[in-house]
């Protein structure tokens, strides 16, 4: 250890940090968002706006609804919009095209996939298994799934979901990164060992898609959702996405078979005929002014390779976390994010006392992130957008906080890991975001 004091320490990464973004192949893509002087370190629960959403939603709303009204649907493609940008949001995800389709939330997703999964999965595969720490929609939502389909729910934490997999296990629901401590998992190896077992793997990617890379096709993933919303910048409610796996879709039986993915729904059929392909997932009418919000926003992405975009997250978060080292010590700020590369999304969680009170002060001094109960300040590093310079001034400013409250300590939680406790309170987690 040095003899500098760590506030003398941090200030000296300052340097650094203006070295480091000047350095950066991505630094040019923050012109491509709607930026201000907040440090904005949220894009984990609502990306940035993109500067193209604007003139095309003027467009669309003016001109495609405006004028051409109905007309629209097949003269701006608005009808096949689901499928066309689920082949954009493809390649951040590493599938090929036609195996994703846009549109309903997350949960909703999430329900078709494991009902379906279930419906593909022989009958004596009796349950489905669900990440303990998963955001709480997807605990809900499996929960419902096995009520309907006459299984049972087995909880399990996700670094322990490839060993319980066993003959009776349908399908398991794994997060790719936790969305309270940033641990990354590893979506092949897991998805092997699932295989293995004889059940379907079926990954929620809401915070891994767009911030590192996803391997769907390559690592054989049966079903997959995410939302679009946070690393893809699609704004708030954005719809969310379904993969299927090519192979399955044709044994894609949805349990929301609504006109939108009839074979051919114009003919207002009184029998069901499933679509082929990705538009089997879709169910009611598309969500068009988001879903042409995302379209624009996806351009984003043009000339960006999404092994860059990992690169940065890396280097970000390495850096936050020596900055946050430099700021304070760990009984005041204990990171909670895995320190190794391969167990590290693209957020730094650091545990607090009094988390909460500490957000609001952050965010009254002009840096976003959020808290978490009961302890977790969350930081999410969106690469397109965030620069060295603003980890190294959430870190002072965390500093500077902790300074004018010199008595706050972390409280212990000993047997638990992550400094989550095992009695925290569900759900309720709006503090932090507006
Ligand atoms: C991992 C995860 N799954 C699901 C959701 C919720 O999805 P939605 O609100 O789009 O249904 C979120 C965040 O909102 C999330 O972080
Ligand atoms: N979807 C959200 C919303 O509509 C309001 C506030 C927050 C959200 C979020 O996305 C939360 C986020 N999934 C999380 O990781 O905590």
């Amino acid at each position: 250890m040095s003899d500098v004091p760590p506030v003398l320490a941090l200030d000296a990464l300052a340097d650094r940090a203006a070295e480091l973004d000047s350095a950066d192949p991505l630094a040019h893509v923050r012109d491509r968002f709607a930026t201000d002087h907040t440090v904005y370190l949220d894009g984990n629960s609502l990306g940035a706006l993109p500067t193209a959403v604007l003139p095309r939603l003027t467009d669309v709303v003016q001109r495609e609804w405006g004028e051409l009204r109905i007309r629209s649907w097949e003269e701006s493609g608005w009808w096949t919009a689901p499928e066309r940008i689920g082949d954009r949001i493809a390649p951040l995800v590493g599938a090929a095209p036609g195996q994703v389709v846009v549109g309903d939330s997350t949960s909703v997703n999430v329900f078709k996939a494991l009902v379906a999964a279930v419906r593909m999965a022989p009958e004596d595969r009796d349950e489905i298994l669900v990440d303990a720490a998963t955001f709480p929609t997807d605990g809900y939502i499996a929960a419902s799934a096995a009520r309907l389909t006459g299984r049972t729910v087995r909880a399990v934490p996700a670094d322990a979901i490839a060993e319980a997999a066993g003959d009776r296990t349908a399908v398991a629901l794994v997060n790719h990164v936790d969305y309270r401590t940033g641990r990354l998992y590893d979506l092949p190896a897991v998805t092997a060992a699932l295989h293995a077992a004889g059940a379907l793997a079926v990954w929620d990617l809401c915070h891994s898609a767009g911030a590192l890379p996803v391997t769907l096709d390559a690592a054989g993933v049966d079903l997959a959702v995410g939302c679009t919303y946070k690393y893809l910048n699609g704004g708030p409610g954005a719809p969310a996405y379904l993969y299927v796996r090519a192979e399955h879709q044709p044994r894609f039986d949805s349990p929301l078979p609504g006109w939108n993915s009839h074979a051919d729904p114009f003919a207002m059929a009184d029998e069901y005929v499933a679509a082929e392909g990705a538009p089997r997932g879709r169910v009611g009418t598309p969500e068009i002014l988001s879903l042409l919000a995302l379209d624009a926003a996806l351009d984003v992405w043009d000339g960006v390779a999404i092994a860059d975009v990992r690169a940065k997250s890396l280097g970000l978060t390495d850096f936050f976390l020596e900055c946050v080292a430099a700021a304070a010590p760990a009984q005041r700020l204990r990171p909670v994010t895995p320190v190794p590369h391969a167990e590290r999304g693209s957020q730094v969680s650091l545990s607090c006392a009094d988390a909460g009170g500490m957000m609001r002060e952050l965010t009254a001094r002009g840096v976003v992130g959020d808290y978490r109960r009961p302890d977790v300040l969350r930081f999410g590093f969106t690469p397109l957008y965030t620069r060295y310079t603003d980890a190294w001034r959430a870190a002072r400013v965390l500093a500077d906080i902790l300074e004018e409250r010199p008595h706050t300590r972390p409280d212990a939680h000993p047997d638990t890991p992550a400094g989550i406790r095992a009695d925290a309170p569900a759900g309720g987690e709006r503090e932090g975001t507006p």
